[in-house]
Parts: structure tokens; C-alpha cells; sequence
């Protein structure tokens, strides 16, 4: 494993996202993170699992750096796929996921937080999904997930104004169970841990299950509706813009193109 590594102890599997300086999720992260759901899985001394990151931020998203390589929507669709069933598995998975979230969890970074049953937060953490600002739109289900935990006005409010609301607002908002200080998120999501793990594994499994009746069953639909927009909206002039802009550390100038 290049940029997660993890340990097990006390039915605990604790995950640590190493990919300074921001996190981001290449794709060989995102690869990483389902290896280690395969690792797991079938472990009987694991009954929860617990994501959290290294260094300032939980995970500033997609690789932004890493868009550039690709050449063509098509190729663009297909990632926003692949992270999409990942993040689909741990939302499905039969032993809880928590996200321990500190510094900043965005774009890609929060929907892999929404793809965990239970999120701690710093409360100050930025949480937000800013890709229109790159000219872009959400591609790991995010345009799908924010709405049903904030409700639709809330999640357009985020999503149409790229701004990331913080650690405090998230819990008011639904986004998240729990904002305590920088210091303590990693040791209250360990705490919270290792308090699920005390359950039935086989009655928690039957409660997650039983969650998952509570999805809006055109979920998938509107799912491959946004990997289909993410791979035709990268083709645009904007998204060009956005991302070098990023990468040039200067304010996109978008024409609609
Ligand atoms: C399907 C999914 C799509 C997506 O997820 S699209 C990506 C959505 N995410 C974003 O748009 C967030 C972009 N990042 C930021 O807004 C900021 O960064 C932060 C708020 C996270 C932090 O700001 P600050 O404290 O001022 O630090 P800094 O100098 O901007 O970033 C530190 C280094 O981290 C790199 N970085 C940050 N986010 C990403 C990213 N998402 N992909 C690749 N690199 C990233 C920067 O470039 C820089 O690097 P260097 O020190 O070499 O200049």
C-alpha cells in the first residue's frame, strides 16, 4: 500500500490516509481504500472500521493534478465510476464505517465521508463540495448523497456556491453526528469505535442492512446520471479553465463554454 495503511486492534480497523500534502484521492488511493475493505471484510476480529487522514486536511478531494492526465470525457466518466462503487461498498458495507474528519473534507474527500455510516468532525473542518468551481460537478455520487443527509435546498445552497460550511454547521445541518475540537476528533471516533465493536457483529450487520432501505431508490439512477455529466463536463473550455487555474493559483474566469 502506497497511500493507506491501517491496523487492527481491539475489533477496530483503523485507516490512515498518508498522501501529503492534501490527501487527495488519486486513484490509486481510491484502489487502496477497497483493498482494504476486501482485507477486512471477512475478518472476524474486525467489527468496525474507522478512516480518518494524516497531516493538515481527512482529504481535499480528487486529485486535481491528476484530471490533467486524463484525456477524454469517456476516461473521466470511468473514474467517477470507479470511486462511485467504492464509496457505493462502504455505504453497503456489513460493519461500520466512521470518517474522523479534521482540516478540510471536500469534493471527493466528503463523498467519501458520506460514503461512511457515522462522520466526527473537527469543528472547524471545511466540508464542502466546491467542483463547480472548477468548472466541474461532483463525480463520486455527492450530487446524490448531500441531498438526502441536508435536504435539497441545503445541498443546492453548497453545491451552486462551491462554499464549505464548517465542522459546527455540518452537525446542524445533518451532515455529521458529532464537532468537537481538532485535538479530540481522532480519540472520540476511536472511542465511538470502539463502542460499536461491543455490539453483535451479527445484529449490526442486520441493522446496516436494514439502512439501506431507507435509500431513494432512483439513487443509482441519478448516480450514473452524474458520472455521465462529469465525463461530458470535463470536455468543456470551463473545466479546462478551473483546473488550471487551481493549479496556477489564481481565480478561474469561466465563459460557458
Ligand atoms: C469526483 C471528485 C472531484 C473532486 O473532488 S474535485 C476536487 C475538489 N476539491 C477542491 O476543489 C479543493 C481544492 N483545495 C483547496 O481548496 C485548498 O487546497 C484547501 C482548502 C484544501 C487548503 O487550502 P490551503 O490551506 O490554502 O492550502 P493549499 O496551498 O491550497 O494546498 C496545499 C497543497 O495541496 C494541494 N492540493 C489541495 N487540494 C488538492 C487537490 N484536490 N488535488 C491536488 N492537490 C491539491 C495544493 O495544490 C497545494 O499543493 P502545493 O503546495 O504543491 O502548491
Amino acid at each position: 500500500m502506497d497511500f493507506l495503511t491501517w491496523e487492527n486492534d481491539q475489533f477496530v480497523s483503523i485507516a490512515m490516509i498518508q498522501r501529503p500534502p492534501a490527501n487527495a484521492l488519486s486513484s490509486q488511493l481510491i484502489k487502496e481504500i477497497d483493498q482494504w475493505l476486501t482485507a477486512v471484510e471477512h475478518d472476524q476480529q474486525v467489527r468496525c472500521l474507522l478512516i480518518h487522514g494524516e497531516g493538515r486536511f481527512f482529504s481535499a478531494g480528487a486529485d486535481i493534478k491528476e484530471f490533467t492526465q486524463i484525456e477524454d470525457g469517456v476516461a473521466f466518466s470511468e473514474l467517477a465510476k470507479r470511486g462511485q462503487h467504492v464509496f457505493e461498498r462502504m455505504e453497503s458495507f456489513s460493519k461500520p464505517i466512521i470518517a474522523s474528519i479534521h482540516g478540510a473534507a471536500l469534493g471527493g474527500g466528503l463523498e467519501l465521508a458520506m460514503g461512511c455510516h457515522i462522520r466526527y468532525v473537527s469543528d472547524k473542518a471545511k466540508l464542502g463540495l466546491p467542483e463547480l468551481q472548477l468548472g466541474l460537478v461532483p463525480g463520486f455520487a455527492g450530487s446524490q448523497r448531500l441531498p438526502r443527509l441536508v435536504g435539497f435546498a441545503k445541498a443546492a445552497e453548497m453545491l451552486l456556491t462551491s462554499e464549505p460550511i464548517s465542522g459546527t454547521e455540518a452537525v446542524q445541518w445533518g451532515l455529521a453526528n458529532k464537532a468537537v475540537s481538532e485535538e479530540e476528533v481522532f480519540e472520540k471516533s476511536k472511542a465511538l469505535a470502539l463502542r460499536m465493536a461491543q455490539q453483535s457483529p451479527i445484529a449490526v450487520k442486520a441493522a446496516l442492512d436494514l439502512l439501506q432501505y431507507a435509500k431513494n431508490a432512483d439513487f443509482e439512477k441519478g448516480a450514473d446520471k452524474e458520472a455521465e455529466w462529469f465525463g461530458e463536463v470535463f470536455t468543456s473550455n470551463d473545466a479546462k479553465e478551473g483546473i488550471e487555474a487551481f493549479i496556477q493559483k489564481r481565480t478561474p474566469v469561466f465563459k460557458g463554454e
